[in-house]
């Protein structure tokens, strides 16, 4: 219930509420993003999305505290004249919508492209054009791989944090040849990022730009076969979450060396937050949101979620744990990664004060005490299936 107490922005002046029209508010970010909103805040949400599988315990039943302050909205943003009429009624639009899977990035490019650019273009427009403000996801992906990548490999200098810590006011952004598509997603996210950036400069929009870092928690993608394609291929808390359900090894993709940083989905949308109620300190600005003390391998990823699923399912794990795979046999041809991602934090300290909290084991235990609640039994049924008929 959103509390009584006034609530204050980071100046001390009392938060009114609003009303938000949020795109792509039935995906991971999303619903998370809604839940707290209802849960905490007096502001409405017009929740744009083809889907609300993730957000229906928010919309139903009527007798819900925050009934009356969430809409659903069962749009296609690609092809419904809704949309601007509903950015119209906000005072706040933030476009969350997009294909964001890797396994999609070299295997339809031009969904990929169309979706992070084209369809982004009239969100972009209608917020510039009616004066509303604008808080546009992108991506840690726009700064593709590290200046230190490139450095030989026994170099002093890639141990050097100039070359590898990912700034938003100074790092390039590196991506690999055209033939190399798993950057047609990072390349889209780019464009729109200037297009805004553009919009602000020329035309006085106002908008903020984050930029996630592998934000991960309950309710991300999909368990192949279960409540998503068995084919499927989601990002890797769910391909490990899939695996350590149904006792399989965890693919290693190239060996598993790549690095990434994790944030837990809850530090982040308290980010999000502060950005939302804050304007005069987010506007115009671009924020890495991730946790840079949270850094592993992929390998170590693997490890650790293995250790952790043993503590919350109480089962052992099985003898060979992880299987190496080649980036082609797993994602195809036109594949490549990024090699390691650590936010610099300085922007989003300076502006909103903020900093992640949750460590990586804590986030996976609780993460993966979810996904075995949420999926053991279903797993267990569609394993027994083949068998008994
Ligand atoms: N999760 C992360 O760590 C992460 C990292 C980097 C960037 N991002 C960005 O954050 C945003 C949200 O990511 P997420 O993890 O919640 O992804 P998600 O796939 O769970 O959510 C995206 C939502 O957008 C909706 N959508 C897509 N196209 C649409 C359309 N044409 N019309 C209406 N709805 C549409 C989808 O149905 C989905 O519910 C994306 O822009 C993504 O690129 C996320
Ligand atoms: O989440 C983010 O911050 C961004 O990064 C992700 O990209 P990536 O981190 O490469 O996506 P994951 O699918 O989560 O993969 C992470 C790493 O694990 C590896 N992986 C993935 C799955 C698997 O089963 N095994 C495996 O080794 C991948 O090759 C990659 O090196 C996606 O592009 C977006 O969701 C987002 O923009």
């Amino acid at each position: 219930m959103a509390s009584s107490a006034t609530r204050v922005d980071l100046d001390g002046k009392p938060i009114t509420g609003i009303t938000i029209c949020m795109i792509g508010a039935g995906g991971f970010i999303g619903s998370h993003l809604c839940e707290k909103l209802m849960s905490e805040t007096p502001h409405t949400v017009l929740a744009v999305d083809v889907y609300n599988d993730k957000i229906k315990h928010l919309l139903e039943p009527d007798s819900l505290p925050w009934t009356g302050r969430i809409q659903f909205h069962r749009i296609n943003i690609k092809n419904d004249s809704r949309l601007e009429g509903l950015i119209k009624m906000a005072d706040l639009t933030i476009n969350l919508a997009a294909i964001c899977t890797p396994a999609d990035y070299n295997t339809r490019p031009l969904d990929t492209i169309y979706s992070n650019f084209i369809d982004a273009l009239p969100v972009v427009k209608y917020c510039s054009e009616n004066n509303k403000r604008l808080i546009h996801f992108s991506t840690c992906e726009v700064y593709g791989k590290t200046i230190g990548s490139y450095l030989p490999k026994d170099s002093p200098l890639r141990q050097d944090p100039a070359y590898y810590i990912l700034k938003e006011d100074e790092s390039p952004c590196i991506f690999g040849s055209i033939e190399k598509q798993r950057w047609s997603y990072a390349c889209a996210k780019q464009l729109i990022e200037r297009l805004i950036y553009a919009e602000g400069a020329e035309n006085g929009l106002e908008f903020t730009i984050v930029r996630p870092f592998n934000w991960i928690g309950p309710r991300m993608d999909f368990i192949p076969g279960i409540d998503g394609p068995s084919e499927g291929v989601p990002r890797v808390l769910a391909c490990f979450s899939n695996n350590l359900l149904r006792r399989e090894p965890l693919k290693l993709v190239d060996g598993g060396e790549s690095q990434r940083t994790f944030i837990y989905i809850k530090d982040a949308i308290e980010a999000v937050m502060l950005m939302i109620e804050n304007p005069a300190r987010a506007n115009g600005h671009i924020f890495n949101v991730g946790n840079p003390n949270n850094e592993v391998t992929v390998r170590q990823l693997a490890e650790m979620m293995t250790k952790v699923y043993s503590k919350v399912s109480g089962e052992p794990s099985i003898d060979s744990p992880t299987i190496d795979v080649s980036s082609k046999e797993f994602y195809g041809e036109g594949y490549d990664d990024s090699d390691k991602r650590i936010p610099d934090m300085t922007i989003i300290n300076k502006q909103l004060g903020w900093n992640p909290k949750t460590s990586l084991w804590d986030l996976l235990e609780s993460t993966l005490t979810y996904q075995h609640r949420t999926y053991a039994e279903a797993i267990k049924q569609a394993i027994a299936k083949p068998i008994a008929s």
